[in-house]
């Protein structure tokens, strides 16, 4: 996908859709991190951007009476981790790859503090992260200044190091009293948070604190570090009312161009995270669905085209618990193409046919996600392209055990995902399996030390829950819902906690939850 610039009328005319999109009783409120009158891009109650002096004067007074307006109310944003499915470490060799987003998610909850309140909290309790900012005592001069400025239309490439270097000394006091190696995660995800907030947000942002619990397995190449992006970005961009929707009847364009926009920010997050991202994981965790990914030159942007189609596929996620090295397992693979150089190239053609007929396969009309000799078709692929990965060498004792237990056993079809090493695979389950082989599959896996995640490929991008109630099809729905507190959203028990409590499918029978809007992309 290319990038559309958004001009500033246009992204003007969007500010007034925004206004009277997802949220009415924004309209209400002081907030605005990048409202101003010189570009266009003002949105505070829907005006133009090309306002005069009497307009100003008039916006002036409307905004000091809006001082004692109602605190925004709590909400929440969602978005999923990835897989690859086909096509890593070929990739690398500018051969395209499929990735598609699983139903493991990030959950971020927003909640406000009252207006004499100046300060930001980041709480990350998944990695016993907590820290809070004094909002008046950041670096917003730097931020602001205008030969640095970035709007929430802008296309951001790279950190810029002047404002990486003004975010350190907030970092300074984070997590002190823990490991190095902690401390310096925990560094990592603030300076991620405090560049997207000191971007997006503004001297007068209002103090808030955003508290994230997450389902995705940490490091282990599910794309949890761009979900969480994805999360910020959103919750940042609502914030400052500069997303439309999401709607029902809101126009596939209109919708993309608002997760495009998402997109954009959680890239500049998993910059902060990762230095040199490609930025195939925040496009699945925003998009949704799946994507195919190409860069065949590293000095311009990859070929990113989302498959809006993509069907759900139910999957097994497997763990290894094994630590990997993304950098070990792509070095394995250069050395073993020096010296076999033909013969290494052979296989990554060979690994992008797989990809090139996964994606036609995925695409044809008749193509049942549902059906088990459409599964079959992906199913063999899968092994396919796992072979070739083996041969390539990035195959592990730990996830040939796993196509001992799966494959061998007339389960399903499994691969490596990612890097390989160790980390993770995906198995594509046969839908016509009993649960007590499947509960049995997982019981042993369970005891030769593997994590399992039963999840589905191709659900929804970023999802966002404005206000904070949910319904539950319970009696409580007659009475508005049950509103998500901070105290319980921290103390549901463990992933299924967190699912049970604000998931996305958390509906009646899993199927999705009242409550909990996406941006419909999607062609058809
Ligand atoms: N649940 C979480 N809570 C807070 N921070 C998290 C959480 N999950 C991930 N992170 C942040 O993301 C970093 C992990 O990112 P990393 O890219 O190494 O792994 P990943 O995103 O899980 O895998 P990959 O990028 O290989 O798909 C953590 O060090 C932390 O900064
Ligand atoms: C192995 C690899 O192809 C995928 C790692 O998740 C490396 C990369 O694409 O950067």
């Amino acid at each position: 996908m290319t990038f559309t610039p958004i001009t500033p009328d246009s992204a003007t005319s969007e500010m007034s859709n925004g206004v009277n999109g997802l949220h009415k009783e924004m309209d209400d409120l002081h907030i605005n991190g990048n409202g101003n009158s010189t570009n266009g891009t003002n949105g505070i109650n829907g005006t133009n951007g090309r306002s005069t002096l009497e307009d100003g004067e008039k916006k002036k007074k409307r905004m000091s009476r809006k001082l004692s307006s109602p605190m925004m109310p709590s909400f929440m944003v969602s978005a999923p981790g990835k897989v690859i499915v086909f096509g890593e470490h070929a990739v690398v060799y500018g051969k395209a790859a499929i990735a598609a987003s699983v139903s493991l998610r990030s959950y971020l909850l927003v909640t406000h503090l009252s207006k004499s309140k100046r300060t930001v909290t980041m709480q990350f309790p998944d990695i016993d992260l907590i820290h809070t900012w004094n909002i008046d005592e950041l670096p917003w001069d730097i931020f602001q200044q205008p030969s640095k400025k970035k709007y929430y239309y802008d296309l951001v490439t790279s950190l810029d190091p002047d404002l990486v270097k003004a975010i350190q000394p907030h970092l300074t006091d984070i997590s002190l009293g823990k490991s190095e190696a902690e401390r310096k995660i925990h560094q990592n995800s603030a300076a991620s948070f405090l560049y997207l907030f000191l971007s997006l947000g503004s001297p007068k942002s209002p103090g808030c604190r955003y508290t994230l619990r997450s389902t995705i397995p940490i490091g282990a190449g599910v794309g949890s570090s761009a979900s969480i992006g994805v999360c910020l970005a959103a919750a940042m961009l609502l914030q400052i009312r500069t997303l439309s929707g999401p709607h029902p009847d809101q126009p596939p364009e209109e919708a993309r161009l608002q997760v495009e926009r998402i997109n954009r920010w959680a890239f500049v997050a998993e910059m902060c995270i990762h230095g040199n991202p490609s930025g195939v994981d925040n496009t699945v965790s925003t998009h949704g669905k799946a994507v195919v990914y190409q860069r065949t030159d590293y000095k311009k942007p990859p070929t990113v085209t989302p498959l809006w189609d993509f069907p759900e596929l139910p999957l097994l996620l497997v763990n290894t618990r094994t630590p990997k090295s993304t950098a070990v397992e792509v070095a394995k693979v250069a050395k073993l193409r020096t010296t076999h150089q033909e013969l290494v190239g052979s296989i990554m053609d060979a690994i992008d046919k797989v990809t090139r007929s996964a994606e036609s396969l995925i695409e044809e009309e008749y193509f049942d996600n549902e059906e088990t000799e459409s599964l079959r078709r992906v199913g063999e692929l899968m092994t396919i392209n796992h072979g070739l990965l083996s041969a390539l060498g990035v195959s592990h004792p730990r996830l040939e055990r796993i196509r001992e237990l799966v494959d061998h056993e007339g389960y399903g079809w499994s691969k490596l995902t990612g890097a390989g090493g160790g980390g993770c695979s995906i198995s594509l389950m046969k839908p016509d399996i009993p649960q007590e082989k499947l509960d049995k599959l997982e019981r042993r896996l369970d005891m030769e030390g593997y994590q399992t995640f039963r999840t589905t490929l191709g659900g929804d991008g970023v999802g966002v829950l404005w206000p904070a109630v949910l319904k539950n099809g319970l009696d409580e729905d007659e009475e508005g819902g049950m509103e998500i507190d901070l105290e319980g959203f921290l103390n549901a028990p463990g992933n299924d906690g967190v699912e049970k409590l604000v998931g996305v499918s958390g509906g009646l029978d899993g199927a999705e939850r009242e409550g909990w809007k996406f941006w419909r992309v999607e062609s058809q």
